[in-house]
């Protein structure tokens, strides 16, 4: 049996925390038995690498090795997905065709996200499961196959048995064996680990030097939330490695990467396992901060547009006392504040060349400086064409371009959204893309 090291050097497979090494340490136990191995995990935690481990030191290791990500495929398909149709099952149909359970006789199947089985698959699994029979769909000639199975999945699938979304009998059929790999945040050792590697890694793909962090930006990303673990991070440790000259490190810059690292934002770190609940809310917050600050840039855009059509403060400042409270609210202690505001804007408006306005800081409202624009009809335009809002458009667009990016595949397209694929998979679905 190979040690642990040894493997994690094959799979090139960074970390020492004791739950991660336990992992690959039952991986290696596991792997010369039939057992059924669950491996459990959130999403990016690295649990595709436990199945090829599991097969490459089983003696099925010359058979065949197949990964189905179960979320990926359409309902509709995937019984024939896995279990092969008889020509004329279906419509389009129109061969015969093997399905994975019947192409890795002899070898392992590794299903992915397996708590999105539908209920009928689920029962043609159970029975391969139990004496290595199935059907092919359409017809009724029992097939044999020797198959050993490892499943993953990112869900609790006692919420999912309790919802009756999930077979018991098979979760106890396909759990004999659970090795459960740790979230990021719980690895804090690791995580300055893994950023080397993907670092040198993006650094020999860039050719560019390699990125070092100083000791309060370790601090920051040692202390940060990681809700996508180890994907996130990689994720990160790449638009770094290109997006930035300096290849020093420091906290300010990183927390440009880490949107709710900072204090001035409601999430939170801490040490403390979060509910599902309660990331959904503080998303939610974060998309309200996001949502109010475009609403108060909008508000700025127009009150600008005022002052340079108008020319004149007194004017607009009477016109628009609404609009002037939206942007800098009720205080009386500020209406001298936002008064000054209004005026350098309007000097500013009336300037042929126009230096950069400096950050207006009232109560945490931000003039922006506005780019100066001698044709004032584009600037006009630009107010009426307002960008969407919305935050599905936003999902819409980044999930086109990244997909355009990846040439339509999806697995690279979802790995740089930072989403899994059958989340990816679930979007273009639901906006039918
Ligand atoms: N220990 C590790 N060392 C280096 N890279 C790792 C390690 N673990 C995971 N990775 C990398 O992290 C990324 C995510 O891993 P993986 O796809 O296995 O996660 P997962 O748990 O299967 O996620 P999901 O549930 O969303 O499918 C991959 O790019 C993988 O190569």
């Amino acid at each position: 049996m190979e040690s642990v090291q040894s493997v994690k050097q094959r799979f090139e497979l960074i970390g020492n925390d004791p739950g991660f090494n336990r992992a690959i340490e039952k991986s290696l136990q596991v792997a010369p038995t039939d057992i059924s191995v669950l491996v459990t995990g959130e999403s990016g935690v690295g649990k595709e690498s436990i199945p090829k481990i599991i097969h490459s030191q089983s003696f099925r290791k010359h058979a065949k090795y197949i990964a189905v990500n179960c979320g990926a495929i359409p309902e509709g398909t995937i019984d024939s997905e896995l279990f092969g149709h008889e020509k004329g099952a279906f419509t389009g149909a129109t061969s015969t065709r093997s399905g994975y359970f019947e192409v890795a006789d002899g070898g392992t199947i590794f299903l992915d996200e397996v708590g999105e089985l539908p209920l009928p698959t689920q029962v043609r699994l159970l029975r391969v499961l139990e004496n290595g029979e199935f059907l092919k769909v359409g017809s009724s000639t029992t097939q044999k196959t020797d198959v050993r199975i490892v499943a993953a999945t990112n869900v609790r699938m006692y919420d999912a048995i309790e919802k009756g979304k999930f077979r018991e009998d098979l979760y106890y059929r396909l759990s004999t064996v659970e090795i459960d790999l740790p979230p990021l945040r719980e690895r804090k050792g690791d995580i300055h680990l893994l950023f080397r590697k993907f670092a040198s890694d993006f650094a020999m793909k860039y050719k560019m030097p390699t990125l070092r962090l100083d000791e309060n930006a370790i601090s920051m990303l040692t202390n940060y939330r990681w809700s996508g673990n180890i994907r996130q991070l990689r994720n990160i440790a790449e638009q770094i490695s290109v997006l930035e000259k300096e290849r020093n490190i420091t906290a300010a810059t990183l927390h440009n990467y880490l949107p709710d690292a900072g204090k001035n934002l409601p999430a939170v770190i801490g040490e403390k396992k979060k509910t599902d609940s309660e990331f959904a809310n503080e998303r939610e917050i974060l998309y309200k901060v996001l949502f109010d600050m475009k609403n108060d840039l909008n508000d700025l855009k127009k009150l600008t547009n005022e002052l340079m059509e108008k020319g004149n403060a007194k004017d607009v400042r009477e016109e628009n006392p609404g609009l002037i409270k939206r942007i800098y609210g009720n205080h009386k202690e500020n209406e001298q504040d936002y008064e000054d505001v209004i005026d350098n804007a309007y000097d500013y408006t009336q300037e042929e060349h126009i230096a950069p306005v400096q950050k207006a800081n009232i109560d945490n409202h931000y003039v922006e400086p506005v780019q100066p624009s001698s044709d004032r009809y584009d600037f006009a335009q630009e107010i009426e064409e307002e960008e969407s809002l919305s935050l599905a458009d936003k999902e819409i667009e980044l999930i086109k371009k990244s997909l355009d990016r990846h040439k339509g595949k999806r697995k690279a397209a979802a790995d740089d959204l930072g989403i899994s694929e059958r989340t990816l998979y679930r979007k273009i679905k639901q906006y039918d893309l």
